[in-house]
């Protein structure tokens, strides 16, 4: 039997106002998916892992993509998949789409497939679909790619990579006693159908700002840019203490505060001017205002999807 590791890392999608489009992976966190399999007379695919999460193949975000995969290039194979969770589920760190970016890196190099990365995250997208109902690509497409990236089209995927020319840093207020079933899912559900041109104009100018920041290493930009007034006002319910949280981030000179894909996590940007030790003395009690535990995570941006062979 032949035997996969792959390691993908968390993410944080939207950045903002990049709804779909833009991402960043950051090493907070990991999955590991490790997939094992011989050729067979049909198609067998199990799953385990080693969290609460559904172990149905079409319901769990690393084993539906495989299927795919493999029923598309007509492999019959008896295959097992053993997520390890590292990324907490739920909370807005692309932990769904870790397990995807992993098992489907893990099943191309053990089959041999040569697919692409677009390819990879045409069919990690899957993964997305079975958890949420919808095939969002931009945690995957982070998971797979690292680094922050920019989803330009889903058919065909095409992901591309966005030069960053700004150190910074990256820190996470991750609320550890709030948990929402299928959050990803209702908080698509709380989206408007119709939005203003007012504040399409808004969030076309606050994406342009925050990819000409990276690229041209403007903070400046990269700060106006880090702002969104559809999405993450749609789902403030779910985050309130973020407004607050943003608000003190600024104050003490962060680079920028977004919502963390569909939250509930924020996700701060720093550097040297920033003054770190009290966003995260203030960002604390200032969710304890609103009776939930945040912790801290301090990060940095993350690589790509990484296989090996299991020994
Ligand atoms: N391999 C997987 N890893 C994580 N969550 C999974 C996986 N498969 C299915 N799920 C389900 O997906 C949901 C978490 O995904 P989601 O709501 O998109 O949150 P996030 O991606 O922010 O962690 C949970 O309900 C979890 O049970
Ligand atoms: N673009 C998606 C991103 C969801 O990210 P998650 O980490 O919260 O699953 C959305 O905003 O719905």
């Amino acid at each position: 039997m032949e035997c996969r590791r792959a390691k993908a890392y968390s993410s944080s999608a939207n950045l903002g106002s990049g709804f779909d489009i833009l991402s960043m992976a950051h090493t907070a966190f990991y999955d590991i998916v490790e997939i094992e399999a011989e050729y067979g007379k049909e198609l067998n695919i199990t799953v385990e892992a080693n969290s609460n999460i559904p172990t149905e193949i079409e319901k769990n975000s690393a084993s539906y993509p495989v299927k795919k995969i493999l029923e598309d290039i007509g492999i019959s194979a008896s295959v097992k998949i053993k997520v390890i969770k590292g990324v907490p589920e739920g909370l807005g760190l692309g932990s769904s789409g870790a397990s995807a970016a992993a098992a489907v890196a893990a099943i191309n190099d053990l089959f041999n497939l040569n697919l692409s990365k677009n390819d990879l995250v045409k069919y990690a997208m899957y993964g997305e679909a079975a958890v949420t109902g919808s095939p969002h690509p931009d945690n995957v497409a982070a998971s797979i790619y690292g680094g922050v990236v920019s989803v330009i089209s889903t058919n065909p995927v095409k992901v591309v990579e966005i030069p960053i020319n700004y150190i910074f840093d990256i820190l996470l207020f991750v609320p550890i006693n709030i948990k929402i079933r299928e959050k990803t899912k209702k908080a698509r559900e709380m989206l408007p159908k119709m939005v203003s041109i007012n504040d399409y104009v808004l969030n076309s100018r606050s994406i342009s700002s925050l990819i000409l920041g990276f690229v041209k290493g403007e903070r400046d930009l990269i700060r106006l840019g880090l702002n969104d007034e559809i999405v993450e006002k749609a789902r403030l319910p779910l985050f309130p203490y973020y407004p607050k949280i943003k608000n003190l981030a600024l104050k003490y000179n962060a680079i920028g505060a977004c919502v963390s894909g569909a939250g509930p996590s924020i996700l701060v940007l720093t550097d040297k001017m920033t003054d770190e030790n009290k966003i995260i003395e203030e960002g604390v009690k200032t969710c304890k205002e609103f009776n939930v535990e945040c912790k801290v995570i301090k990060a940095k941006l993350a690589g790509g999807v990484l296989v090996e062979r299991c020994y």
